[in-house]
């Protein structure tokens, strides 16, 4: 249960606020979150991590002197924007490239990934590692769509100490991702966490049961038993990560970093109890136990739970070079390791300020489709804010509750920019792109990016001067579904937007083509979207979160569908009411 709060909507950005107040030794705020507020030296390779807020330590709590030089830091639970990623690396490159580290979730690869594009382009090298270390969540052959949970501190350390030795952007890359390659995870969880200003925990666990292999975002677990004693949690826990020892690690004089990560409020004594049976399991077994850590390095805002990391420095008789790294000392606001020299406060200009953008106006008839634009956008804040609930309580079947939230969010930023942006006399295109771009940026997460994609194509086709016609925006529309499926990979039929997208751009270009006005074909178009979303109840998702829980899922249609289709649906109705976009080419 979170008790303080002011509004829900700015906890995120009031606690970061609070933590560099606190921190101002370490870290300083940068848009999107945080860097270190210390010098670096010239041609480091600046390690950046980040994702969703609700973590901590994870992220902004391990930025500091031999470990991360800056954290893009998101809403509760969502993935930063990629707007956000790309402030935090700029501001943390210290001229030697950027290598970036995260959890493996599908909102923050896409951001990410969108960020290191964007970078590469600007001529700052990049790299990155996924962190997948949690054997839950995939087999072992399918490595890389596990989750990042605890496990992420151990990647991050060893791509920090690379980057600490002054090895270049390819060897920190090597390193890291080695190190993921020999860091496994397994959690269970006693009780679900409860977001503020939520009136009900994102997710339960019943009383007296312990979820088995319950993700960081309440993502359903494997099993559900009853509590163990705290010797058989630590049988549990060990006895399935021995089960999955690495490639090329003997188990028998194997070197292992253990990590015991309390998921935010299991009490250290509790965790120190199971510690002492999983030290005595692991020595059994004849590894050698080497600077094991009892603590929160990964947490889930509230939830009562515990994981166990197994790190594998190195394979009996193996020099490894993880273990010369791993001793690398740390002075961070949440972690500490060995003793860091003395280090020198960077004076750095005000990076805080947000320049407004300017608009550049659109003449008379496009200012007035910006105002049939505004009013699209109000009934996409109005049609989000009726159905939050119902989105998020299907999110919560297979994925992490939150797509209500992220769509409100995104679409009540959309909402403040598209006013200002009449306000200042803009243009339909423009009005659309401030409202996408504010979309993608405050809502964070998978949609939250994809509907930046889908907004910004079609603002692309509007315009500033004249009025579109319906072939435009029928066009805008077509751009914004390949947008999606280019930058997200999903096809139809992996349960997700896509397939309430496709159908609905085929069905508004098929119509357009065939001599319908814009009001018509529109509501033909949203009509195949509702039916297709409503259809993606029987299919068993393959992208996003909910794919590791794709069972739990038949019967529950797509959220992300779902929540377009509505919005088509309502935009249709005030397209219909405003009426004031030409409604075919030669009208
Ligand atoms: N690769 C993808 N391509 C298109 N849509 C996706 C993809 N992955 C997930 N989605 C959509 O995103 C929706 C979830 O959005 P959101 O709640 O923002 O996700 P998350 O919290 O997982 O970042 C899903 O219901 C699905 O429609
Ligand atoms: O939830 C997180 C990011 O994943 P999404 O896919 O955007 O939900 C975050 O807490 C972990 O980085």
């Amino acid at each position: 249960m979170t008790r303080l709060w002011n509004e829900p909507a700015d906890f995120a950005d009031q606690m970061i606020d609070g933590f560099v107040a606190a921190n101002e030794r370490y870290v300083r705020r940068v848009p999107g979150g945080v860097v270190r507020s210390t010098t670096s030296p010239a041609g480091q390779v600046a390690v950046v991590v980040g994702g969703g807020s609700g973590h901590y330590p994870a992220f902004g709590g391990l930025v500091g002197p031999g470990l991360a030089h800056g954290a893009a830091m998101g809403n509760l639970f969502a993935s930063p924007s990629t707007k956000q990623i790309h402030n935090v690396a700029k501001a943390a490159d210290n001229g030697g490239g950027v290598f970036f580290s995260y959890g493996n979730y599908a909102g923050d690869v896409l951001n990410f990934d969108a960020a290191q594009e964007r970078l590469r382009a600007e001529g700052i090298a990049c790299e990155t590692v996924t962190v997948t270390d949690d054997i839950v969540s995939a087999t072992a052959d399918e490595k890389r769509k596990r989750r990042g949970i605890a496990g992420d501190l151990t990647v991050f350390r060893i791509a920090a100490a690379a980057a600490e030795t002054g090895a270049d952007l390819a060897e920190v890359t090597r390193l890291a991702r080695l190190a993921n390659e020999r860091t496994r995870s397994f959690g269970v969880a006693f009780t679900g966490c409860t977001l503020p200003g939520a009136e009900q925990p994102l997710f339960t666990v019943p009383e007296g049961r312990m979820a088995v292999g319950l993700g960081i975002h309440g993502e359903p677990g494997i099993d559900e038993t009853d509590i163990p004693t705290a010797d058989g949690l630590a049988e549990l826990l060990v006895s399935r990560l021995l089960d999955e020892v690495p490639d090329g690690v003997e188990l028998a004089g194997a070197r292992v970093v253990p990590i015991l990560n309390g998921l935010g409020s299991l009490k250290y004594e509790e965790m120190f109890v199971v510690y002492r049976r999983v030290a005595q399991l692991i020595t059994d077994a004849g590894v050698e136990i080497v600077d094991p850590h009892v603590g929160e390095y990964c947490t889930s805002f509230d939830m009562a739970g515990t994981s166990l990391t197994l790190f594998w420095l190195a394979g009996a008789g193996e020099d490894s070079e993880l273990a010369a790294l791993w001793d690398t000392p740390v002075d961070t606001p949440a972690y500490r390791r060995g003793s860091v020299s003395p280090q020198q406060p960077r004076v750095a200009a005000d990076s805080t300020a947000t320049v407004a953008e300017a608009v550049e106006p659109g003449d008379e008839a496009s200012q007035s489709v910006a105002r049939t634009v505004l009013a699209a956008v109000r009934t996409m804040v109005d049609t989000i804010d009726t159905h939050v609930d119902e989105l998020g309580r299907i999110d919560a079947i297979a994925g992490d509750g939150d797509h209500g939230i992220g769509m409100q969010r995104g679409s009540h930023a959309a909402l403040a920019a598209a006013t200002a942006a009449v306000d200042a006399g803009a243009g339909a295109g423009t009005t659309l792109a401030h409202a996408a771009d504010a979309w993608s940026d405050k809502a964070g997460g998978t949609s939250g990016a994809l509907w930046g994609v889908i907004l910004n194509a079609v603002a692309g086709k509007l315009g500033d001067q004249g009025r579109p016609d319906a072939a435009a925006i029928a066009t805008g529309v077509a751009a914004g579904s390949r947008g999606v499926t280019d930058y997200g990979k999903a096809e139809v039929g992996d349960k997700t937007l896509v397939d309430a997208l496709v159908p609905f751009s085929s069905a508004l270009t098929q119509a357009v083509d065939g001599g319908a006005g814009l009001t018509d074909a529109w509501r033909t178009a949203a009509d195949a979207a509702t039916r297709a979303a409503a259809a993606t109840a029987d299919l068993l998702p393959r992208m996003g979160r909910a794919r590791t829980h794709g069972q739990n899922s038949v019967g529950t249609p797509d959220p992300g569908a779902i929540s377009l289709a509505l919005i088509v649906t309502a935009v249709g109705e005030t397209l219909a009411a405003e009426n004031s976009v030409k409604e075919s080419a030669d009208v």
